[in-house]
Protein backbone atom coordinates (compact mmCIF):
# COMPACT_ATOMS: atom_id res chain seq x y z
CA UNK A 1 0.00 0.00 0.00
CA UNK A 2 1.43 3.64 -0.64
CA UNK A 3 0.24 6.91 0.05
CA UNK A 4 -1.46 8.07 3.08
CA UNK A 5 -3.60 11.00 3.50
CA UNK A 6 -5.64 12.19 6.33
CA UNK A 7 -8.91 14.29 5.31
CA UNK A 8 -10.14 16.62 8.43
CA UNK A 9 -7.67 18.67 10.08
CA UNK A 10 -9.07 18.49 13.27
CA UNK A 11 -6.73 17.64 16.41
CA UNK A 12 -6.71 13.64 16.46
CA UNK A 13 -6.61 14.15 12.09
CA UNK A 14 -3.48 16.13 12.95
CA UNK A 15 -1.78 14.26 15.70
CA UNK A 16 -2.31 10.57 13.56
CA UNK A 17 -0.45 12.80 10.48
CA UNK A 18 2.15 14.03 12.62
CA UNK A 19 2.65 10.71 13.99
CA UNK A 20 2.85 8.68 10.98
CA UNK A 21 5.31 11.17 9.14
CA UNK A 22 7.26 11.42 12.41
CA UNK A 23 8.71 8.31 10.97
CA UNK A 24 9.87 9.92 7.69
CA UNK A 25 6.64 8.58 5.81
CA UNK A 26 4.91 11.05 3.75
CA UNK A 27 1.64 11.85 4.93
CA UNK A 28 -0.53 14.54 3.36
CA UNK A 29 -2.60 16.48 5.55
CA UNK A 30 -6.20 17.71 4.20
CA UNK A 31 -8.27 20.61 5.92
CA UNK A 32 -11.08 22.25 4.61
CA UNK A 33 -9.17 25.83 5.73
CA UNK A 34 -5.91 25.48 6.24
CA UNK A 35 -5.01 28.93 6.70
CA UNK A 36 -1.26 29.52 6.92
CA UNK A 37 -0.44 25.49 8.60
CA UNK A 38 1.82 24.43 5.73
CA UNK A 39 4.46 27.75 5.98
CA UNK A 40 3.78 27.53 9.71
CA UNK A 41 4.30 23.78 10.34
CA UNK A 42 1.99 23.75 12.62
CA UNK A 43 -1.71 23.44 13.56
CA UNK A 44 -1.88 26.17 15.65
CA UNK A 45 -5.52 26.52 15.67
CA UNK A 46 -6.93 22.67 16.45
CA UNK A 47 -3.30 21.35 17.60
CA UNK A 48 -1.30 24.25 19.16
CA UNK A 49 2.05 23.35 19.99
CA UNK A 50 3.05 20.27 18.34
CA UNK A 51 5.07 20.92 15.09
CA UNK A 52 4.91 19.13 12.20
CA UNK A 53 7.72 16.92 10.71
CA UNK A 54 9.32 17.33 7.33
CA UNK A 55 7.45 14.98 5.92
CA UNK A 56 4.24 16.09 6.61
CA UNK A 57 2.32 18.67 3.85
CA UNK A 58 -0.99 20.34 4.90
CA UNK A 59 -3.08 21.09 2.02
CA UNK A 60 -6.55 22.38 1.32
CA UNK A 61 -6.43 20.56 -2.45
CA UNK A 62 -8.66 17.65 -1.71
CA UNK A 63 -7.87 16.06 -5.28
CA UNK A 64 -4.55 15.96 -4.67
CA UNK A 65 -5.04 14.70 -1.09
CA UNK A 66 -7.29 11.90 -2.07
CA UNK A 67 -4.95 10.73 -5.00
CA UNK A 68 -3.27 8.53 -2.33
CA UNK A 69 -4.42 4.77 -1.52
CA UNK A 70 -5.01 5.35 2.06
CA UNK A 71 -7.48 7.85 3.27
CA UNK A 72 -8.06 8.24 6.99
CA UNK A 73 -11.55 10.43 7.41
CA UNK A 74 -10.75 12.36 10.68
CA UNK A 75 -13.67 14.92 10.17
CA UNK A 76 -16.83 14.65 13.14
CA UNK A 77 -19.00 11.92 12.80
CA UNK A 78 -21.99 13.83 12.16
CA UNK A 79 -20.34 15.50 9.37
CA UNK A 80 -19.22 12.10 7.83
CA UNK A 81 -22.15 10.66 5.68
CA UNK A 82 -22.26 14.60 3.41
CA UNK A 83 -18.43 14.82 3.67
CA UNK A 84 -18.38 11.20 1.92
CA UNK A 85 -21.57 12.28 -0.17
CA UNK A 86 -19.37 15.26 -1.83
CA UNK A 87 -16.56 13.41 -2.35
CA UNK A 88 -17.58 10.01 -3.12
CA UNK A 89 -16.02 10.47 -6.62
CA UNK A 90 -12.87 10.52 -5.11
CA UNK A 91 -12.63 7.91 -2.66
CA UNK A 92 -13.69 5.19 -5.42
CA UNK A 93 -11.61 2.42 -4.82
CA UNK A 94 -9.62 3.61 -1.48
CA UNK A 95 -9.10 2.18 1.49
CA UNK A 96 -11.25 4.56 4.13
CA UNK A 97 -9.87 4.52 7.47
CA UNK A 98 -13.29 6.04 9.47
CA UNK A 99 -10.97 7.40 12.57
CA UNK A 100 -14.55 9.26 14.15
CA UNK A 101 -16.02 7.50 16.95
CA UNK A 102 -20.19 7.90 17.06
CA UNK A 103 -23.64 6.62 15.23
CA UNK A 104 -24.88 9.12 12.51
CA UNK A 105 -27.89 10.53 14.27
CA UNK A 106 -29.94 11.07 11.05
CA UNK A 107 -29.37 7.22 10.02
CA UNK A 108 -28.35 5.32 13.28
CA UNK A 109 -25.39 4.03 11.41
CA UNK A 110 -21.87 3.88 12.20
CA UNK A 111 -19.00 5.26 10.03
CA UNK A 112 -18.09 1.17 8.22
CA UNK A 113 -21.75 1.36 6.96
CA UNK A 114 -21.73 4.89 6.12
CA UNK A 115 -18.59 4.30 4.30
CA UNK A 116 -20.84 0.92 2.24
CA UNK A 117 -23.30 3.13 1.73
CA UNK A 118 -21.52 6.57 0.10
CA UNK A 119 -18.95 4.86 -1.19
CA UNK A 120 -19.70 0.95 -2.41
CA UNK A 121 -16.43 0.46 -4.30
CA UNK A 122 -14.05 1.55 -1.33
CA UNK A 123 -13.02 -1.13 1.23
CA UNK A 124 -13.71 0.53 4.84
CA UNK A 125 -11.55 0.37 7.90
CA UNK A 126 -12.41 1.67 11.74
CA UNK A 127 -9.53 3.04 13.62
CA UNK A 128 -10.24 3.55 17.30
CA UNK A 129 -9.30 3.33 20.79
CA UNK A 130 -7.77 4.96 23.94
CA UNK A 131 -5.60 7.79 22.58
CA UNK A 132 -5.90 11.49 23.00
CA UNK A 133 -4.59 13.65 20.22
CA UNK A 134 -2.43 15.85 22.08
CA UNK A 135 -1.17 12.16 23.73
CA UNK A 136 -0.22 11.18 19.72
CA UNK A 137 0.86 14.28 18.80
CA UNK A 138 3.86 14.27 21.89
CA UNK A 139 4.78 10.89 20.60
CA UNK A 140 3.84 9.25 24.02
CA UNK A 141 3.00 5.39 23.85
CA UNK A 142 -0.26 4.72 22.57
CA UNK A 143 -2.35 1.68 21.29
CA UNK A 144 -5.38 1.21 18.99
CA UNK A 145 -7.22 -0.84 17.26
CA UNK A 146 -7.95 -1.20 13.32
CA UNK A 147 -10.70 -3.61 11.89
CA UNK A 148 -10.98 -4.18 8.30
CA UNK A 149 -11.96 -6.88 6.05
CA UNK A 150 -8.15 -7.57 6.03
CA UNK A 151 -6.34 -5.54 8.58
CA UNK A 152 -2.75 -7.05 8.16
CA UNK A 153 -1.40 -4.37 5.22
CA UNK A 154 -3.16 -1.84 6.67
CA UNK A 155 -1.67 -2.39 10.03
CA UNK A 156 1.77 -2.66 8.67
CA UNK A 157 1.22 0.46 7.05
CA UNK A 158 -0.27 2.73 9.87
CA UNK A 159 1.61 1.75 13.12
CA UNK A 160 4.28 3.52 13.99
CA UNK A 161 7.25 3.44 16.71
CA UNK A 162 4.46 5.09 19.15
CA UNK A 163 1.63 4.24 17.46
CA UNK A 164 0.58 0.19 18.15
CA UNK A 165 -1.99 -1.06 15.97
CA UNK A 166 -4.06 -4.58 17.28
CA UNK A 167 -5.91 -5.69 14.17
CA UNK A 168 -9.43 -6.88 14.40
CA UNK A 169 -11.68 -8.22 11.47
CA UNK A 170 -14.53 -7.05 13.73
CA UNK A 171 -15.26 -3.88 12.11
CA UNK A 172 -18.74 -3.20 14.18
CA UNK A 173 -17.30 -4.05 17.68
CA UNK A 174 -14.89 -1.60 17.11
CA UNK A 175 -16.83 1.35 15.47
CA UNK A 176 -19.55 0.66 18.51
CA UNK A 177 -16.90 0.54 20.94
CA UNK A 178 -15.75 4.25 20.43
CA UNK A 179 -18.96 5.27 19.44
CA UNK A 180 -21.01 3.88 22.67
CA UNK A 181 -17.85 4.71 25.27
CA UNK A 182 -18.33 8.65 24.92
CA UNK A 183 -22.50 8.22 26.33
CA UNK A 184 -21.21 6.64 28.95
CA UNK A 185 -18.25 9.17 29.45
CA UNK A 186 -21.26 12.03 29.62
CA UNK A 187 -23.10 9.79 32.50
CA UNK A 188 -19.61 9.60 34.42
CA UNK A 189 -18.75 13.58 34.05
CA UNK A 190 -22.44 14.77 35.33
CA UNK A 191 -21.64 11.75 37.99
CA UNK A 192 -18.54 13.95 39.12
CA UNK A 193 -19.59 17.04 38.32
CA UNK A 194 -22.95 16.92 40.44
CA UNK A 195 -20.39 15.29 43.53
CA UNK A 196 -22.21 11.75 42.95
CA UNK A 197 -19.08 10.38 44.46
CA UNK A 198 -16.17 8.11 42.59
CA UNK A 199 -18.27 4.89 43.57
CA UNK A 200 -21.23 6.16 41.46
CA UNK A 201 -18.74 7.25 38.62
CA UNK A 202 -17.44 3.25 38.82
CA UNK A 203 -21.19 1.55 39.00
CA UNK A 204 -21.91 3.66 35.73
CA UNK A 205 -18.83 2.35 33.71
CA UNK A 206 -19.47 -1.12 34.94
CA UNK A 207 -23.41 -0.57 33.98
CA UNK A 208 -22.27 1.67 30.81
CA UNK A 209 -20.08 -1.26 29.66
CA UNK A 210 -22.95 -4.01 29.90
CA UNK A 211 -25.41 -1.56 28.00
CA UNK A 212 -22.64 -1.38 25.32
CA UNK A 213 -22.00 -5.19 25.12
CA UNK A 214 -25.82 -5.72 24.88
CA UNK A 215 -26.12 -2.98 21.87
CA UNK A 216 -23.32 -4.10 20.25
CA UNK A 217 -24.27 -7.75 20.45
CA UNK A 218 -27.29 -6.95 19.06
CA UNK A 219 -25.47 -5.57 16.34
CA UNK A 220 -23.14 -8.53 15.66
CA UNK A 221 -20.07 -7.39 17.30
CA UNK A 222 -17.74 -10.21 19.30
CA UNK A 223 -18.18 -9.57 22.87
CA UNK A 224 -13.60 -9.73 23.11
CA UNK A 225 -13.84 -6.91 20.55
CA UNK A 226 -15.71 -4.63 23.66
CA UNK A 227 -12.97 -6.38 26.00
CA UNK A 228 -10.19 -4.16 24.05
CA UNK A 229 -8.95 -1.40 23.45
CA UNK A 230 -11.73 0.43 21.18
CA UNK A 231 -14.58 -0.72 24.16
CA UNK A 232 -13.18 -1.16 27.23
CA UNK A 233 -9.48 0.48 27.37
CA UNK A 234 -11.09 3.62 25.47
CA UNK A 235 -14.30 3.50 28.41
CA UNK A 236 -11.37 3.49 31.27
CA UNK A 237 -9.67 6.63 29.35
CA UNK A 238 -13.20 8.62 28.59
CA UNK A 239 -14.56 8.29 31.70
CA UNK A 240 -12.30 9.03 34.13
CA UNK A 241 -9.54 11.90 32.33
CA UNK A 242 -11.01 15.76 32.00
CA UNK A 243 -8.63 15.55 29.13
CA UNK A 244 -12.22 14.00 27.49
CA UNK A 245 -14.07 16.83 25.85
CA UNK A 246 -17.14 14.24 26.03
CA UNK A 247 -16.07 13.55 29.83
CA UNK A 248 -15.45 17.88 30.62
CA UNK A 249 -18.73 17.92 28.99
CA UNK A 250 -20.84 16.02 31.32
CA UNK A 251 -18.32 17.60 34.13
CA UNK A 252 -19.93 20.84 33.55
CA UNK A 253 -23.79 19.60 33.14
CA UNK A 254 -23.47 18.56 36.39
CA UNK A 255 -21.98 21.72 37.99
CA UNK A 256 -24.88 23.37 36.48
CA UNK A 257 -22.53 25.50 34.32
CA UNK A 258 -22.76 26.29 30.55
CA UNK A 259 -20.39 23.65 28.70
CA UNK A 260 -18.85 25.22 25.82
CA UNK A 261 -20.40 25.22 22.58
CA UNK A 262 -17.84 25.25 19.91
CA UNK A 263 -15.92 21.63 20.97
CA UNK A 264 -16.46 18.64 19.29
CA UNK A 265 -18.57 16.41 21.72
CA UNK A 266 -19.24 13.41 19.80
CA UNK A 267 -21.53 11.13 22.48
CA UNK A 268 -24.31 14.16 22.93
CA UNK A 269 -25.79 12.96 19.49
CA UNK A 270 -24.72 9.39 19.65
CA UNK A 271 -26.84 8.97 22.76
CA UNK A 272 -30.14 10.26 20.91
CA UNK A 273 -28.74 7.59 18.15
CA UNK A 274 -28.36 4.87 20.25
CA UNK A 275 -31.55 5.84 22.56
CA UNK A 276 -33.47 5.91 19.14
CA UNK A 277 -32.05 2.65 18.38
CA UNK A 278 -32.55 0.48 21.64
CA UNK A 279 -35.67 1.62 21.71
CA UNK A 280 -36.99 0.77 18.23
CA UNK A 281 -34.99 -2.80 18.67
CA UNK A 282 -36.11 -3.04 22.49
CA UNK A 283 -32.41 -2.99 23.92
CA UNK A 284 -32.44 -1.79 27.40
CA UNK A 285 -30.17 1.50 27.41
CA UNK A 286 -31.08 2.79 30.49
CA UNK A 287 -27.79 4.79 30.85
CA UNK A 288 -28.27 6.29 27.15
CA UNK A 289 -31.79 7.21 28.13
CA UNK A 290 -30.97 8.99 31.16
CA UNK A 291 -27.89 10.92 29.10
CA UNK A 292 -30.26 11.98 26.29
CA UNK A 293 -32.81 13.48 29.15
CA UNK A 294 -29.94 15.02 30.80
CA UNK A 295 -28.64 17.08 27.47
CA UNK A 296 -31.83 17.77 26.69
CA UNK A 297 -32.66 18.79 30.59
CA UNK A 298 -35.94 17.41 30.44
CA UNK A 299 -34.42 15.87 33.93
CA UNK A 300 -32.40 17.05 37.10
CA UNK A 301 -29.69 14.97 38.23
CA UNK A 302 -31.88 13.91 40.76
CA UNK A 303 -34.45 12.36 38.85
CA UNK A 304 -32.03 10.88 37.11
CA UNK A 305 -30.64 8.78 40.08
CA UNK A 306 -33.78 8.38 41.64
CA UNK A 307 -35.45 7.05 37.84
CA UNK A 308 -32.01 4.60 37.83
CA UNK A 309 -32.95 3.49 41.31
CA UNK A 310 -36.41 2.76 41.01
CA UNK A 311 -35.61 0.24 38.16
CA UNK A 312 -36.80 -3.18 39.22
CA UNK A 313 -34.21 -5.50 41.62
CA UNK A 314 -32.06 -7.87 39.10
CA UNK A 315 -29.83 -10.54 38.18
CA UNK A 316 -26.23 -8.85 37.29
N1 LIG B 1 -9.32 14.73 19.83
C1 LIG B 1 -9.05 13.49 20.25
O1 LIG B 1 -8.28 13.30 21.20
C2 LIG B 1 -9.63 12.31 19.53
C3 LIG B 1 -10.67 12.43 18.62
N2 LIG B 1 -11.18 11.34 18.02
C4 LIG B 1 -12.29 11.45 17.08
O2 LIG B 1 -11.87 12.17 15.94
C5 LIG B 1 -13.00 12.82 15.34
C6 LIG B 1 -12.62 14.26 15.07
O3 LIG B 1 -12.35 14.83 16.31
P1 LIG B 1 -11.26 15.98 16.54
O4 LIG B 1 -10.17 15.90 15.55
O5 LIG B 1 -10.87 15.94 17.95
O6 LIG B 1 -12.17 17.25 16.27
P2 LIG B 1 -11.83 18.79 16.37
O7 LIG B 1 -12.95 19.38 17.13
O8 LIG B 1 -10.45 19.03 16.86
O9 LIG B 1 -11.90 19.26 14.87
C7 LIG B 1 -12.92 18.89 13.99
C8 LIG B 1 -12.35 19.09 12.62
O10 LIG B 1 -13.27 18.63 11.64
C9 LIG B 1 -13.30 19.59 10.60
N3 LIG B 1 -14.56 19.48 9.92
C10 LIG B 1 -15.80 19.56 10.44
N4 LIG B 1 -16.71 19.40 9.49
C11 LIG B 1 -16.03 19.22 8.33
C12 LIG B 1 -16.41 19.01 6.99
N5 LIG B 1 -17.68 18.95 6.64
N6 LIG B 1 -15.44 18.90 6.07
C13 LIG B 1 -14.18 18.95 6.41
N7 LIG B 1 -13.73 19.13 7.66
C14 LIG B 1 -14.66 19.27 8.61
C15 LIG B 1 -13.10 20.91 11.29
O11 LIG B 1 -12.66 21.85 10.37
P3 LIG B 1 -12.42 23.39 10.78
O12 LIG B 1 -11.14 23.39 11.55
O13 LIG B 1 -12.34 24.07 9.47
O14 LIG B 1 -13.61 23.80 11.62
C16 LIG B 1 -12.05 20.55 12.32
O15 LIG B 1 -10.77 20.65 11.80
C17 LIG B 1 -14.15 12.68 16.35
O16 LIG B 1 -15.04 11.69 15.92
C18 LIG B 1 -13.46 12.24 17.63
O17 LIG B 1 -14.28 11.39 18.43
C19 LIG B 1 -10.70 10.11 18.27
C20 LIG B 1 -9.68 9.92 19.17
C21 LIG B 1 -9.07 11.01 19.86
O1 LIG C 1 -11.77 9.41 22.04
C1 LIG C 1 -11.00 10.01 22.73
C2 LIG C 1 -9.92 9.35 23.46
O2 LIG C 1 -9.74 8.02 23.06
C3 LIG C 1 -11.15 11.46 22.91
O3 LIG C 1 -12.23 11.66 23.71
P1 LIG C 1 -13.08 13.01 23.64
O4 LIG C 1 -13.66 13.07 22.26
O5 LIG C 1 -14.10 12.86 24.72
O6 LIG C 1 -12.13 14.13 23.91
Amino acid sequence: MSGISVLGAGAFGTALAISIARDGRKVTLWARDPGDMQERRENTRRLPGHGFPDSLVATGDIAGAASADILLLAVPMQQLAAFLTEHRALCRGKTLVACCKGIDLATGLGPAEIIARTCPDATPAILSGPSFAVDIAAGLPTALTLAAKDPEPLQRALSTANLRLYRSTDLTGVELGGALKNVVAIACGIAMGAGLGESARAALMTRGYAEMSRFAGARGAHPETLAGLSGFGDLALTCTSEKSRNYAYGLALGRGTTPDDGTTVEGRATAKAVSNAATSAGIDMPIADMVVALVDQAITVREAVELLFARPLKEE
